[in-house]
């Protein structure tokens, strides 16, 4: 952390959009300044190799040590939550806390194949509307599909604050898996929302990482 102030370092999902975090950023409590880079090696996920999680995570180490942040709190959703959660696995020294919404264990693999096979399908506008190309999308989600943290997560000793939303229920037993796994998780279903929701409940999710973050600071 630089001087007093904690660092929180925000993660987007794919296709998230421009400044997926805003509220967020905005609304942090006081003694915590924000951080909210793309996915690092996203735009090469068009060649096989080109993105991994373990490079995001690497790449991301090299972005704390430039902003002199030794140790961050890590907010990630959906693919960025997996990331975060890559980060925490091979830096753990590095993490603060981290909080997981929406985020993935194994993926199923019919589901990733679905939404592959869905997606092969759609016009190339409608990755551009995500600023990607379809080949990224498509190249991003075999990287998704591909994971497995099974046999790993109860090696995180960070506080971990996993969140779903209700409406999200391809990934809602992920999320009780993490919970179950992770030493020192809570875990929040969060009636009504989907899988995007720091965007569809901007305030309600701002409130709850600000609660969790205060609740770690008093806590020392
Ligand atoms: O939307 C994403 O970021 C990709 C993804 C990972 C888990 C999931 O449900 O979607």
């Amino acid at each position: 952390m630089a001087g007093d102030v904690e660092t929180v370092l925000f993660l987007p999902g794919l296709g998230a959009g421009v400044d997926p975090w805003d509220a967020q950023l905005r609304a942090l409590p006081s003694g915590f300044t924000g951080l909210a880079p793309d996915i690092p090696g996203l735009d090469q996920a068009a060649t096989p190799g080109g993105f991994t999680l373990a490079g995001a995570a690497l790449a991301l180490r090299d972005l704390l040590d430039e902003r002199g942040v030794e140790r961050a709190h890590v907010c990630g959703l959906s693919l960025g939550a997996m990331t975060a959660t890559q980060l925490a696995l091979d830096f753990p020294e590095r993490i603060a806390s981290l909080v997981l919404s929406g985020s993935q264990v194994r993926p199923h693999p019919a589901l990733m194949l679905i939404q592959r096979t869905i997606i092969r399908m759609l016009p190339e506008r409608t990755a551009e509307g995500m600023a990607m190309t379809k080949a990224q999308w498509l190249g991003a989600l075999r990287v998704v599909a591909d994971t497995d943290f099974r046999g790993k997560l109860a090696s995180i000793q960070a506080p971990t604050l996993v969140l779903c939303g209700s409406r999200d229920v391809a990934n809602i037993p992920a999320a009780r898996e993490i919970a179950a796994v992770v030493p020192n998780a809570e875990l929040r279903i969060v009636p009504r929302a989907g899988h995007p929701w720091n965007q569809q409940y901007p305030e309600l999710f701002s409130r709850t990482i600000a609660d969790f973050y205060t609740r770690l600071s008093a806590a020392g």
